[in-house]
């Protein structure tokens, strides 16, 4: 049995840092082991063009523990309005390095979200020419899909389609949730790659609805059924290239998911790396856990691998029942209960 991992430096390939005071939880906690991370421009009002992304960059930038050397990579957010000029200018200096498209209304502050495909087409050409990756919330939005099939729904109607028109566009399906999503990754070309998240490799449906409903459970997309979970982990374990870490850690305070109506986001930027250690560990598969991690984001994004290391061993440990976050307080996943791997 191994207790003892050592691993090149890894990085998230999609995180939620808020803004504001919340910064200084946020990015001290991405930052912890992490070298590099794709910020997520959802915020209100949302980061829509190179400057806006630039001004963001320099408050997280500002946020940073003394001595950290995190790195955040910055993305655009699509909107109906966004015009191939505002891709280009971005890219050319260096502002983004993606650009988010997120279905209006799928998620958490998608308001500003694009209403058509179609109405991005230009924005999408423009991507491509430049090398600007386009990631994806996957899942539609209509009423009448039940929010189980929203992401199949999304692959079938509209992700199928954007691969198709634009073959040499680099698309990252985001925190994909089901067997069909890797069944599509997996036969589309090597431009097609996908993040997954740590909760959704541990846990399924049950977790969050048998037994009382467990509003720290609710994310977007929502967890699915066990075969879905375990398409998941077949992905992984294959060790295939097109499939790399991104938390999808998305801070809401206790008060926001503890609701009638709960907001969507689980926080695992506290323990990360640890939760992706203990789903390898669970599925026999720790040594697919430095590629996944580590080498096949950088090598999807066209970026130089990281150099240097951490190590993770074996040890329990019990995460905080809660953490600050800016003037309030968030639920980390696992919030009081055990996690099996430390970094050290
Ligand atoms: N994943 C979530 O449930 N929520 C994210 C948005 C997202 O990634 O869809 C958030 O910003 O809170
Ligand atoms: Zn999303
Ligand atoms: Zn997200």
């Amino acid at each position: 049995m191994t207790d003892r991992l050592t691993l090149i430096r890894p990085d998230d390939w999609h995180i939620h840092l808020r803004d504001g005071e919340v910064l200084k939880h946020s990015v001290a906690d991405a930052g912890r082991v992490f070298s590099r991370a794709i910020i997520m421009p959802n915020l209100v009002p949302p980061v829509r063009d190179g400057q806006q992304a630039d001004a963001y960059k320099a408050r997280i930038l500002a946020a940073r523990p003394a001595g950290s050397q995190f790195e955040p990579l910055m993305v655009l957010y699509l909107t109906d309005q966004t015009t191939p000029e505002m891709v280009r200018a971005a890219k050319l200096q260096g502002q983004a390095v993606a650009a988010k498209l997120y279905p209006a209304g799928a998620t958490t502050n998608s308001q500003s979200g694009v209403t058509a495909l179609e109405n991005i087409y230009p924005a999408l050409e423009a991507m491509a020419e430049v090398g600007m990756l386009l990631l994806v919330h996957g899942e539609v939005t209509h009423a009448e899909v039940d929010i189980f099939d929203r992401e199949k729904a999304f692959i079938d109607q509209q992700l199928v389609k954007v691969v198709e028109r634009f073959p040499t566009l680099k698309v990252v399906f985001e925190h994909i949730t089901t067997g069909d999503a890797v069944d599509f990754v997996r036969s589309a070309s090597d431009q097609v790659g996908a993040t997954i998240t740590a909760h959704h490799l541990l846990y399924n449906r049950n977790h969050m609805l048998v037994g009382g409903i467990r509003p720290h459970f609710y994310c977007l997309p929502i967890l699915k059924r066990q075969r879905h979970q375990q398409a998941l982990g077949d992905a992984v374990v294959s060790g295939s290239n097109k499939f790399f870490l991104g938390t999808d850690s998305a801070p809401h305070a206790r008060h926001a998911k503890e609701a009638a109506c709960g907001c969507a986001g689980c926080y695992t930027a506290h323990a990360a790396i640890e939760l992706y250690a203990e789903a390898f560990d669970e599925l026999g598969a720790l040594d697919k856990l430095e590629g996944f991690a580590s080498l096949h984001g950088p090598d999807f994004y066209g970026l130089p691998r990281n150099t240097d290391q951490i190590t993770l061993i074996r040890e329990d440990w019990q995460a905080p029942n809660s953490l600050p976050l800016g003037d309030h307080e968030v639920v980390p996943l696992r919030a009081g209960e055990t996690i099996h791997w430390r970094v050290i």
